[in-house]
């Protein structure tokens, strides 16, 4: 077997903790590079897929086996399989790729419960049914095996930074941070060493207040917090939470903050002190790092956010870093997380690890995830 060099064409596919709908990537990988990279496309969830998502998080923080699907459950892991099944059907159509030449489906599923310490993460949606649905051979549960070990569960997408050094023409040591619904880190330093954990909110906080205060599903361009001021005392009051102290590995559920603490500010009062908290717990990854960074890549929906970009540029300057956009070195940071999964899956085929103690704090490189195939393929 010559598993090691194969190249395959994968999808990948990513939905993640903003709960704004589902990422799809094709890429061309060996599992170590990336060989080529393809078209990608975001197909939305509706308001009523995001009702029921919103649901099952309520429901799955009473879960103490990762494999039940009580009430909501069941009817929200449907949604989930058959949305990713129609959003690859449709991918496949609008870009004219035979499914016959794709060797492989990277499915991560919706996270709707991540407890660590208790060893359980949950992510919904059935790679069986996907697989059957799609006729392709499709890998998922990524996080289980990691979890199980003692590993946080959480960043995998780190190895996939690291492979996109040579892409994007940068130099250790660089960061590459994800601004998703929670943000993550991922520092590589001079000797390709990984650190990488998860820094505090991304954008779900700052969604959530803008939806409750608002009723839009997220503050476009941050305009309503550029209108604001900050309040200081209880961005220090934020600030202050024990997480922040905690030496990485560390990995966060969506829901780890609550915007309780600003209870009673204006709508942009609050949200511009709800941005300033995001930027400073990302910019405070700094602390953690064995040495400081020139450059902070800026992948996920949290870069398209101008004024969070303004004062996290600002934040990352001040530690001697240069923050920019995923676009600035030649990346789509809008498909930076479904090309993971996609990569993920290259390395899942073939056996090879995607966790580690840098990033999950796995305890030696673990491999995970699982493939189900259809059943004529078996
Ligand atoms: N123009 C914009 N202005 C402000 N925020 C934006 C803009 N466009 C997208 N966003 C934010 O990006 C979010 C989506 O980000 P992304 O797709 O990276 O999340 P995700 O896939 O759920 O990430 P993760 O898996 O890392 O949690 C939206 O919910 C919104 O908050
Ligand atoms: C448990 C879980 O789903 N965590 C997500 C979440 O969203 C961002 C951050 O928290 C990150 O740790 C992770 O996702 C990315 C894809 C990762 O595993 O790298």
């Amino acid at each position: 077997m010559n598993a090691m060099t194969t190249i395959r064409t994968v999808i990948g596919l990513m939905s993640g903790t903003s709960m704004d709908g589902i990422d799809v990537a094709l890429i061309r990988t060996d599992g170590e590079a990336v060989q080529e990279f393809g078209p990608s496309a975001s197909y939305p969830f509706t308001d009523a897929d995001r009702e029921t998502l919103r649901a099952a998080l309520g429901e799955a923080r009473a879960l103490d086996d990762r494999a039940a699907r009580p009430g909501v459950l069941g009817t929200a892991e449907e949604l989930v399989t058959g949305r990713h099944a129609e959003a690859v059907t449709r991918f496949l159509a609008e870009r004219g790729i035979a499914r016959e030449d794709v060797a492989l489906v990277g499915f991560h599923g919706q996270t709707v419960f991540h407890d660590p310490a208790r060893k359980l993460t949950v992510q919904i949606g059935d790679g069986e049914a996907l697989a059957q649905s799609l006729q392709l051979p499709v890998a998922w549960d990524f996080r289980a095996d990691d979890v199980a070990a003692g590993g946080q569960g959480a960043p995998l997408v780190p190895i996939f930074h690291r492979a996109l050094m040579a892409t994007a023409g940068l130099t250790a040591p660089a960061v590459f941070v994800n601004i998703g619904g929670v943000s993550n880190v991922t520092f590589i330093g001079r000797d390709d060493a990984l650190l990488a954990f998860d820094t505090g909110p991304g954008n779900a906080l700052m969604d959530d207040w803008t939806r409750e205060r608002t009723g839009r599903a997220f503050d476009a361009d941050g305009e309503l917090a550029a209108s604001g001021t900050v309040e200081t005392e209880r961005l220090a009051r934020l600030l202050s939470h024990d997480f922040f102290d905690v030496t990485p590995p560390k990995s966060l559920d969506r829901d780890a903050f609550s915007s309780a603490a600003l209870a009673g500010l204006s709508d942009a009062d609050g949200a511009t002190t709800l941005l300033h908290f995001t930027a400073r717990s990302i910019a405070r990854a700094a602390e953690h790092f064995p040495e400081a960074a020139g450059d902070w890549v800026v992948c996920g929906g949290g870069r398209h956010n101008r004024e969070l970009m303004r004062v996290l540029g600002g934040l990352v300057a001040q530690a001697g870093g240069r923050l920019r956009s995923a676009e600035d070195v030649g990346l789509d940071g809008d498909a930076t997380e479904a090309q993971a999964f996609a990569y993920l899956a290259a390395r899942t085929a073939d056996g090879k690890p995607i966790s580690f103690p840098g990033t999950t704090g796995a305890p030696v490189p673990l491999t995970g995830g699982r493939i189900s195939r259809p059943s004529a393929q078996r």
